[in-house]
């Protein structure tokens, strides 16, 4: 497995060199940019001169921070033999002698190119794509579960990439939910190269806005749901509606499927124009929740009610919105022919790593490792927690440091109304102080709740010690916010850090006493 050193570093290990060469000129044509005088042949594509392999294309893009021309001697160095640009980077990549195709917004061009390079590699794929606030990660676990019981498929998203099965996968952890257009591209080809069949992945609101899936069609997309985040990106909710909605449309994909229990799903719904199935668990929809029970071993088993069958399959995820990510699964497998017997099989082993994820201490005290990073998760992790707790609740909450701001008193405050007391502590500041950014959980919570139970402790290991301290037999401690992660982001330095690490160690060493 390899680790990721800068931003699509881990991809670099493992993009297919053997491609057959594509020269300059017919790049130009899928970029519509002019022949440049100089020659070259293109055998890969990146735009990030920290991954560039020798034979790439380098795309310098203009950015929020820098122009990737800055970096164009770097590219030249690590082998680049041809640049991609905007003409504000055009004279900077001329300068460094390498052959160069100017257009006017390169992004916009940058899936084309790459899949050129790759050799069109999704043909022959069979992509489905899970967008929404939250679920995204969760739902594409299902539905890889279920698909590689059926044959070769692959995984895109937040946690890892994981590309065909067993010793022979290749794994490569991501450095975001869904890689850039050349990234993905190169992923692609290599599940070609692997004959991989299927492939789930998450598509961020990030990805369709700055096209990183342009080049990519989707059999089937999946809705989830929306609700507040990313602010500090899209601006406006309904900018970040809109880019959650551009998946829907006939460019992007065959079929959307929708859950329709929120506001933002119906008018989803309502203005798709690709051919719908529409998903609720509260409202009349193609396909229902008919019934649903507990099992005595703490599965969920559901009768799922769709055109003109029922399925009965059994999840182990605690908590309702997890029956919500299960029903938009098998919508989404049985919409593309998936037979229910390899739905039920692969959901019943289907797990994700730091969602809803619980260590128990002998004496009866549970805690909860779960990745809640909005108000509406955190209400909700919480709510799932309390309908399985007799005692109190403890929460522990950060927000992250340079993301949408305005979530955090939201999500102080959904702590403070779900549980009985709330710690506040850090969760990746990046470039931010982290006691401003504690300061506004604890103001959201506090006006929630005024009389609310809460400590701020923020030295992460030490919040999370004083809840267990606190807390005793058939209490319940939920630690919101990192789920999967394994480090801390403090000021861009990225210090080893891993709740589930951190839970079993502190349990264990308070079992003795505990007992
Ligand atoms: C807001 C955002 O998404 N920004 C992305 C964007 O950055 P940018 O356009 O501002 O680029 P920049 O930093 O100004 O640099 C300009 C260009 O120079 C290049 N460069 C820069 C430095 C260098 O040494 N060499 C080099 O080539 C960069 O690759 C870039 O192409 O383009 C960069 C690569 O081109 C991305 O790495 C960067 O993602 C940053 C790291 C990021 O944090 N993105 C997050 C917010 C994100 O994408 N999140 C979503 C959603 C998460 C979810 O809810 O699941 C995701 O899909 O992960
Ligand atoms: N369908 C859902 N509705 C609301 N909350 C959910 C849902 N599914 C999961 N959650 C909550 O959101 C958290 C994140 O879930 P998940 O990782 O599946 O979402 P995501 O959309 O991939 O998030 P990200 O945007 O960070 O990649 C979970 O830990 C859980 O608390
Ligand atoms: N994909 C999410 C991750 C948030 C995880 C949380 N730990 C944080 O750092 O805010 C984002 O980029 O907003
Ligand atoms: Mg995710």
């Amino acid at each position: 497995m390899s680790t990721p050193t800068a931003a699509g570093g881990a991809v670099a290990a493992i993009r297919p060199r053997h491609t057959v060469p594509i020269s300059l000129a017919d790049l130009a044509t899928t970029a519509g940019a002019r022949v440049p005088t100089a020659a070259a042949e293109v055998t890969g594509v990146s735009l990030d001169s920290r991954s560039i392999l020798p034979g790439d294309l380098y795309a310098a893009l203009p950015g929020a921070v820098t122009h990737g021309a800055a970096f164009v001697e770097g590219a030249k160095a690590a082998g680049a033999v041809a640049v991609l640009t905007d003409p504000a980077g055009e004279d900077r990549a001329l300068a460094a002698g390498l052959p160069t195709l100017v257009v006017e917004k390169p992004r916009n061009v940058l899936g084309a190119v790459a899949a050129k390079i790759y050799g069109e590699p999704t043909k022959g794929l069979r992509l489905l794509g899970v967008t929404g606030t939250n679920g995204k990660t969760t739902t594409s676990y299902l539905l890889d579960s279920v698909l590689r019981t059926i044959g070769q498929a692959a995984l895109i998203g937040t946690i890892e990439t994981r590309i065909g099965s067993g010793a022979q996968a290749e794994v490569v952890k991501s450095v975001r939910t869904t890689p850039e257009a050349t990234d993905l591209q190169a992923l692609f080809a290599v599940m070609r190269d692997k004959h991989v069949a299927w492939c789930a992945m998450e598509v961020s609101s990030h990805a369709l806005a700055m096209g990183r899936v342009d080049g990519a069609r989707y059999a089937v997309a999946g809705f989830t749901n929306l609700t507040q985040d990313h602010l500090d990106f899209h601006k406006t909710f309904e900018d970040y509606f809109a880019a959650k909605a551009s998946l829907f449309t006939p460019e992007r994909c065959d079929l959307a499927v929708v859950n329709i229990d929120d506001e933002y799903g119906r008018r989803l719904a309502a203005q798709t124009v690709v051919p719908l199935v529409t998903v609720s668990t509260t409202r009349e929809a193609d396909w229902t929740v008919a019934a649903k029970h507990q099992s005595e071993h703490g599965t969920t088993v559901l009768d799922i009610q769709g055109p003109g069958e029922t399925l009965s399959v059994e999840i182990r995820l605690p908590g309702d919105f997890n029956v919500a990510n299960a029903l938009l699964a098998v919508a989404m497998l049985r919409q593309v022919d998936v037979p229910a017997e390899a739905i039920a099989a692969g959901l019943q082993t289907a797990a994700v790593p730091g969602r809803m994820e619980t260590f128990t201490r002998a004496d009866g005290l549970a805690v909860i490792v779960d990745y809640a990073h909005t108000p509406d998760a955190v209400a909700l992790a919480l709510q799932a927690a309390r309908g399985a707790t007799k005692g109190r609740l403890f929460a522990v909450v950060g927000c992250g440091g340079d993301r949408d701001a305005g979530k955090r008193p939201a999500m102080g405050a959904a702590a403070a109304r779900t549980a009985d007391v709330v710690i506040v502590t850090d969760d990746n500041p990046r470039s931010e102080d982290p006691a401003t950014i504690r300061a506004a959980a604890v103001e959201g919570a506090r006006a929630a709740v005024p009389g609310v139970e809460l400590r701020e402790v923020g030295d992460r290991r030490e919040a999370i010690s004083t809840a267990i301290g606190l807390a005793g037999p058939g209490d319940t401690v939920v630690v919101l916010g990192k789920g999967h992660e394994t480090g801390q982001d403090v000021g861009g330095v990225i210090h080893p850090f891993d709740d589930r690490e951190t839970v079993r160690e502190l349990l264990a060493a308070t079992q003795e006493k505990a007992l």
